[in-house]
């Protein structure tokens, strides 16, 4: 289990001298040294003036001094800007060299998570002539490979050497934003998609992707990617038979690109996670080179600066009234709703839709439900149309959606990560939010005690008004 109490591991050596990210201040594009203007100004086009402290402390190991000589590792709390952190050096580095192959990969656990990035990534790479695509199974395999691979323009009438065919695939994007599942697809089968040319490699929601359930891409990548003696020397015949042409990756000294007899450069790597994992096993699966360790603040666990904790204690019968009376005092601010299961999630969605006359509307968004109706309701969800989401934990994680005021514990997280990641739906970038969680009596020592490993701990009582329980009591009676 992701928290399964566990004897105290030691911290890796170069884990106990980090970065502290919170040393460092918001830095006003105008002053961030060696940005491209026209980077610049593709960040000004989204509305971002200055860069947040991680993205400063990134920056100035990547572009900065620190040239990515090292491989990143980084813990900073939701909502502070991981992700543009490492989108950004990267896309300015690429940059610099104009040759259409896949250079840099970024993997994340979901699909909607995958489409968030990709949209970040799409909204700089352009900018400087760089292409972005996306493996995660929205469309079809074949659609996908069509977006992924250029085919080589043919002539009418004249027949081709299918090996000829084979060599001349390429790659139509520089950069691609996969979840494990759909790259692995590419890996194993799509004729001309290789890793031969990886120069990034960003492993994002680190906690989620060292599972077990998605382990088999890491070593594979690494694998595709690794640069090992034996390729020192380009080989003789470095064609392998189709067969295997896109199973095994070659990497070669002296290509094309300038890289004369140098060895191909290594993969950098950058890891990320709100509440990154110390174990030193789980980090011995990234092969990390020199890793660098970029942490916020003395405590490992850290909430938005600007959120606030609320528990309300109450019945686990009365615990619907309790939540239907809070949505109401919220008065249709935006809020996420998590329970602990995507059973009770859709159990409580249906509940909450026994009481008519509530003038919020509520939607369950669970890995129940096919990937069309969960992308169709987060749209309906960032677009305003429905107030209220009711989701499990897996579909949320880095979720970003503007304005969520609010989210609410209807079931009590069991560990201080999950509350981490459920919280960080709010108070995202700087702005406020609250977080309210329901509790049985029975359950306040120790959800006390899983707010204690967070660097704040406060947890004021909220009530909300009772006249407002008692008028809903007789719907909720003819709703049982
Ligand atoms: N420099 C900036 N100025 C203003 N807004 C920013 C800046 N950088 C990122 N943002 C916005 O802040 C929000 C949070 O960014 P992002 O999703 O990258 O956070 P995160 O650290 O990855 O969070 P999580 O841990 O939940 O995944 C996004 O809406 C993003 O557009």
């Amino acid at each position: 289990m992701e928290n399964a109490k566990k004897k105290s591991v030691p911290v890796l050596p170069w884990m106990r001298s980090p970065i502290d990210v919170s040393l460092f201040e918001d830095c006003p594009l105008d002053l961030l040294p060696c940005l491209d203007p026209r980077l610049k100004v593709a960040l000004q086009n989204m509305g971002i003036s200055s860069l947040f402290p991680v993205q400063v402390a990134v920056w100035q190991e990547t572009i900065g001094p620190g040239s990515f000589e090292r491989d990143l590792c980084i813990n900073s709390p939701t909502g502070s800007g991981k992700t543009l952190s490492y989108a950004l050096p990267i896309v300015q580095a690429l940059s610099k060299r104009a040759v259409r192959c896949l250079r840099a990969l970024v993997v994340l656990p979901t699909r909607d998570l995958a489409l968030q990035v990709k949209e970040a990534f799409a909204a700089i790479a352009p900018a400087v002539g760089l292409s972005v695509g996306l493996a995660v199974g929205q469309s079809s395999i074949a659609d996908e490979i069509a977006e992924l691979i250029k085919r080589p323009k043919l002539e009418a009438g004249i027949c081709y050497d299918p090996e000829y065919l084979f060599q001349e695939l390429q790659s139509a994007v520089d950069i691609l934003v996969a979840t494990p599942g759909r790259l692995m697809d590419h890996i194993n089968a799509t004729k001309g998609f290789t890793l031969e040319h990886l120069r990034y490699l960003v492993v994002d929601e680190t906690d989620r992707l060292l599972r077990e359930a998605y382990q088999a891409w890491l070593p594979t990548v690494l694998d595709l990617t690794r640069f090992d003696n034996e390729n020192q020397f380009p080989r003789t015949n470095t064609f392998l038979p189709f067969a295997f042409g896109s199973l095994k990756t070659i990497r070669r000294c002296g290509v094309e690109r300038g890289f004369k007899n140098k060895p191909y450069p290594r993969l950098v790597k950058m890891v990320l996670s709100a509440t990154l994992t110390q174990d030193p096993n789980k980090l011995a699966q990234l092969d990390l080179h020199h890793p660098l360790f970029l942490t916020t603040g003395q405590s490992r666990y850290k909430l938005p600066e600007k959120l606030e904790s609320y528990r309300l204690i109450c019945g686990s019968k009365m615990k619907p009234l309790y939540l239907v009376a809070l949505l109401q005092s919220l008065e249709g601010e935006k809020c996420i709703v998590f329970t602990s299961s995507v059973e009770s999630t859709h159990r409580l969605c249906t509940l909450l839709n026994f009481f008519a006359d509530l003038k919020i509307k509520i939607k369950e968004y669970s890995g129940l439900q096919r990937q069309s109706i969960r992308s169709k309701t987060l749209k309906a969800f960032r677009e305003g149309d429905i107030q209220v989401l009711v989701s499990s934990d897996a579909m949320t994680r880095g979720m970003d959606v503007e304005a969520v005021r609010n989210v609410i514990n209807y079931d009590m997280p069991a560990y201080i990560k999950t509350y981490i990641h459920r919280a960080g739906r709010t108070a995202r970038a700087g702005q406020t939010g609250r977080c309210f969680t329901l509790l049985h009596k029975d359950e306040v020592k120790r959800f006390k005690k899983i707010l204690q490993k967070a660097d704040n701990d406060l947890c004021p009582d909220y009530s909300v008004p009772s006249s407002s329980i008692e008028s809903l009591r007789p719907s909720y009676k003819s709703g049982k």
